[in-house]
């Protein structure tokens, strides 16, 4: 899958534009949303930015399922009826990559949910970047939250595996995210920069690498990020890109959003400007959802 070239130019001119969105007014935030303390200028910014590329959706399967679940769902996504102007990838657990490769659709690629920080060998439990090739896994999640805080990754050791991975030509959705604590302390963009700024560290080739925004207070717990949430977020990650990596990679590259997405939630997260698409946890292991999400592309289509 190419990056989509509509990107670079909508973004740029949308980046210009920016600057002269002051007349928009930015919304008041719901009472339970928590702010971030960013400036209003920003928060009108944010709110003013329109446009993006190809949409882009995952389904991060983490730990569930078995054979005949997965058979299942298989079915289901194979008889969906999918928009063609969207990416869709899926992320079995390793053992049922076989599974999936042999049966779903090619219209879907596949993921995995980890690698190895290099080369395989004598790392016991580990998979490497060269087995996903082999087996025909174009790419992998990096950074979850649940691997950050559940299993110990940190951020250099994160930002080796992406190395590797994109080295290998395994493509990168690398995830990123606050705790609510973090959030609640106001420092929901130190965080998302720290990790970003981690992956920039190890990371050459963008066009193979997209940005999932998952905040940690959403994930699994059916509290949705809300739209101008989301996008306050997502816009601020694609400032920081432009400033410290290159406009060129902040216009092009897709920020998707992952945590409590579902089928009834997805098309009002989708209008916003920088939400270039998710990544879904529970609903991606239902497969009517699941291309309902796929589907709200035709949702930003709309806005836009
Ligand atoms: O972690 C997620 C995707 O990687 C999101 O999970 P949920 O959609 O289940 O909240």
């Amino acid at each position: 899958m190419a990056a989509p070239s509509s990107l670079a130019s909508s973004r740029l001119t949308r980046l210009a534009d920016i600057r002269r969105a002051a007349a928009v007014p930015a919304p008041a935030p719901a009472p339970q949303q928590l702010r971030f303390g960013c400036s209003r200028r920003r928060a009108q910014r944010v709110v003013a930015m329109a446009g993006s590329g190809k949409f882009f959706v995952g389904g991060n399967w983490k730990c569930n399922g078995t054979k005949d679940s997965i058979s299942k769902l298989i079915t289901d996504l194979n008889a969906a009826t999918l928009e063609s102007d969207v990416d869709v990838v899926v992320a079995p657990p390793f053992i049922y990559i076989d599974q999936v490769k042999n049966s779903l659709t090619d219209r879907i690629e596949i993921s995995a949910q980890n690698t190895w920080i290099g080369k395989g060998g004598a790392y016991t439990g580990e998979i490497s970047a060269e087995q996903l090739v082999d087996i025909g896994c174009k790419w992998v999640v990096l950074g979850h939250s649940e691997r950050r805080h559940i299993i110990g990754e940190d951020d250099q050791f994160i930002g080796k595996k992406a190395s590797y991975a994109l080295s290998q030509n395994v493509k990168v959705i690398a995830c990123i995210g606050e705790l609510l604590e973090e959030r609640e302390a106001g420092k929901t963009f130190d965080v998302c920069f720290k990790q970003l700024k981690a992956f920039a560290d190890s990371i050459t080739n963008w066009a193979d690498v997209v940005i999932a925004y998952e905040p940690v207070w959403a994930i699994g717990t059916g509290k949705v990020a809300s739209p101008e949430q989301a996008q306050e977020v997502h816009a601020a990650v694609r400032d920081w890109l432009k400033t410290n990596v290159s406009p060129e990679v902040a216009s092009t590259i897709r920020i998707i959003y992952g945590g409590s997405v579902n089928a009834a939630n997805c098309a009002e997260l989708a209008k916003k400007g920088d939400i270039d698409g998710f990544l879904v946890g529970g609903a991606s292991l239902k497969g009517p959802d699941f291309a309902t999400i796929i589907n709200s592309v035709t949702s930003k289509k709309v806005a836009a």
